[in-house]
């Protein structure tokens, strides 16, 4: 088992300049595989937008944007609180429009069903599920005036379960089922719905939810053996959001090395 799973790894395909002119509205954009998000788009030339709760650390990710092609702005908002994030949604779609929408902000608590209180699962389900349809609700306007996509980032799994995981899973099954409805209702006009299932992305996030030994447990469930790297996710979200997937709409894309297929994070109790 490799001591560090975050060795430097060189996702990077897309040509330079490929964003010019567009613009991106990025939740969860102050760390982990946000912060990587917000930094390939800002590298291929587009406006970025960021939010998320705690404001250092929009600007850690706004001092490592600086002197890129593109530009990032922020303002921390929590994308629970429906007004403000509507509010805020308008304000960026007003100033700048929204090419992309990338709903990232999520997380959740690992524990089995019995230990889920009412409101632990209304916790995750308001932050996985509902603020997701708030915010791609709200962007709809500005979507729709640039034929714009929207990329909502799930895990890896969604649509066979996974233990410890069942409030999570059932937001982003939602997720993914609120994704497929609208790519269908919103074909009309020209914008493209999409899910990401990333594996064990080895973020600091994560690291504070799963120690050590389970993280290590995690990856050895994962067929490939290695762990989904922050750049590979950032990627494959340009490549959604570029001409290439022009016709790619409605589907869950599993970035996790067969981790959906092999014998599973999903059997992986919390301990
Ligand atoms: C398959 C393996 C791959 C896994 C891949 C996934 C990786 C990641 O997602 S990495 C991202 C990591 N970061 C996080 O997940 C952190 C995100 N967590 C949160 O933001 C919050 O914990 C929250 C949204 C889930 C809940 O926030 P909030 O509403 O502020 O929560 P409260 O503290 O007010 O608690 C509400 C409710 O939830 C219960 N609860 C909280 N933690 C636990 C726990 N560990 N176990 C059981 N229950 C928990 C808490 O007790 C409250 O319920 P009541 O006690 O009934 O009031
Ligand atoms: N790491 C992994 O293995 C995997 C992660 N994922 C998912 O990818 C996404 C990013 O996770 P990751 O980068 O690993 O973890 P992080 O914890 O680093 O990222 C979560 C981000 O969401 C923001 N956020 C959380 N709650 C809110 C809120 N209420 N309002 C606004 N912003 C919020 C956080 O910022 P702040 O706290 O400042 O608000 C943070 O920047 C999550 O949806 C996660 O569940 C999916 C598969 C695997």
């Amino acid at each position: 088992m490799s001591s560090s799973y975050n060795e430097p790894y060189d996702a990077s395909v897309l040509r330079d300049g490929l964003f010019v002119e567009k613009s991106a509205f990025v939740s969860g954009a102050g760390s982990g595989i946000g912060r990587a998000i917000v930094l390939r788009l800002v590298e291929l030339g587009m406006s970025v937008f960021g939010t998320g709760r705690r404001v250092e650390m929009l600007e850690e990710t706004a001092k490592r944007a600086g002197g890129k092609a593109g530009t990032f702005t922020y303002k921390p908002c929590n994308v629970r609180e429906t007004e403000a994030i509507e509010a805020l949604v308008r304000e960026v779609g007003e100033a700048q429009g929204i090419d992309l929408l990338v709903n990232n902000a999520g997380g959740q608590f690992f524990a089995p069903g019995t230990q889920i209180s009412r409101r632990g699962w209304d916790s995750v389900i308001d932050l996985n599920l509902s603020a997701v349809f708030t915010v791609t609700k709200a962007a709809h306007p500005y979507l729709k005036a640039r034929r714009g996509s929207v990329a909502n980032i799930s895990l890896s799994g969604v649509d066979r379960g996974s233990m410890g995981l069942a409030h999570s899973i059932a937001a982003r099954a939602g997720v993914l089922g609120m994704t497929r409805s609208l790519a269908l209702e919103w074909a009309k006009d020209g914008i493209r719905l999409n899910c990401i299932g990333p594996g064990t992305v080895v973020t600091e996030g994560l690291a504070v939810e799963a120690a050590r030994p389970m993280l290590d447990r995690l990856v050895e469930a994962t067929p490939m053996g290695i762990p989904t790297s922050v750049e590979e996710v950032a990627e494959l979200v340009a490549f959604l959001a570029s001409p290439a997937g022009r016709l790619m709409t409605g589907q869950l894309i599993q970035i996790d090395g067969a981790a959906h297929l092999g014998p599973g994070l999903h059997m992986i109790a919390a301990e």
